[in-house]
């Protein structure tokens, strides 16, 4: 079974990921292939450049993310210039790892993917979970994870679909308002659950 961990930005998917690592589950993580694919030397980093100019380089040749962040964030068209170009290396590469994972004999790989329903990727899983915050606590903890100010964490928020909207296409939702603990309490509930259903199967 695949299961697509998601949410909105910093809503825990991240926080509820580590736990799944620590219980032995495999994670393809799109963030961390979001990184993989845009090494110097890529064909997708040389892309960006293309279309951004060297003014998304550091001085060494790596992507320079706050600046890109900058610019993609704040401007629709330029997001979509940039999804354009990385989202299908990004597809490819999260495909390997999950067949890679798949093959070794997992019989349960996660799939952390903070665009799963923007970017149309629902047919890559077996079962959604969606980590949901309060806008408020989502707020709080951009804000001081990315020390950004309540302008740049509402663009970033408003780039991303309504928690709503994605709740109402779970399967499960773990609700991130309260301590680690409570948050790891629901996630094993949920585990618990899909594990009989998968033995009913
Ligand atoms: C713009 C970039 C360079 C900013 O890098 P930065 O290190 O500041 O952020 P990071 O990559 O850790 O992303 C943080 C969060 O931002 C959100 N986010 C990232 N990219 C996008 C996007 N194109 N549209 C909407 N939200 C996004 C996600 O919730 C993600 O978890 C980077 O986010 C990026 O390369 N984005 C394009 C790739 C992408 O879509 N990644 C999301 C996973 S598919
Ligand atoms: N239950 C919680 N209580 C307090 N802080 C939390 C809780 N869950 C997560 N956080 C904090 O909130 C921030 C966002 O969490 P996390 O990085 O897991 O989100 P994310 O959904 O992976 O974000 P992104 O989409 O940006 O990658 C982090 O600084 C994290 O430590």
């Amino acid at each position: 079974m695949i299961i697509g961990l998601t949410g909105s930005i910093a809503s825990g998917k991240s926080t509820v990921s580590k736990m799944l690592a620590d219980l032995g589950y495999p994670i393809v993580d799109a963030d961390l292939v979001a990184r993989q694919v845009v090494e110097p030397g890529s064909d997708t980093l040389q892309q960006i450049v293309s279309v951004f100019g060297e003014e998304v380089l550091h001085e060494n040749g790596t992507l320079n993310r706050p600046k890109l962040g900058e610019l993609i964030f704040n401007d629709p068209a330029s997001r979509k210039r940039l999804n354009d170009v990385i989202h299908p290396a990004i597809r490819k590469e999260m495909i390997r790892q999950r067949d890679h994972y798949v093959q070794q004999g997992f019989d349960i790989v996660i799939m952390d993917i903070p665009l799963l329903f923007e970017s149309k990727l629902k047919h890559f899983v077996d079962k959604i979970l969606v980590v949901s915050v309060t806008e408020e606590n989502q707020l709080q903890r951009l804000m001081e994870r990315n020390g950004l100010s309540e302008k740049e964490a509402r663009a970033r928020i408003s780039s991303q679909l309504p928690m709503s909207l994605k709740e109402e296409g779970a399967d499960a939702v773990i609700y991130n308002n309260g301590t680690i603990e409570e948050t790891s309490h629901q996630l094993r509930h949920i585990l618990e659950q899909w594990h009989t259903d998968m033995g009913k199967l």
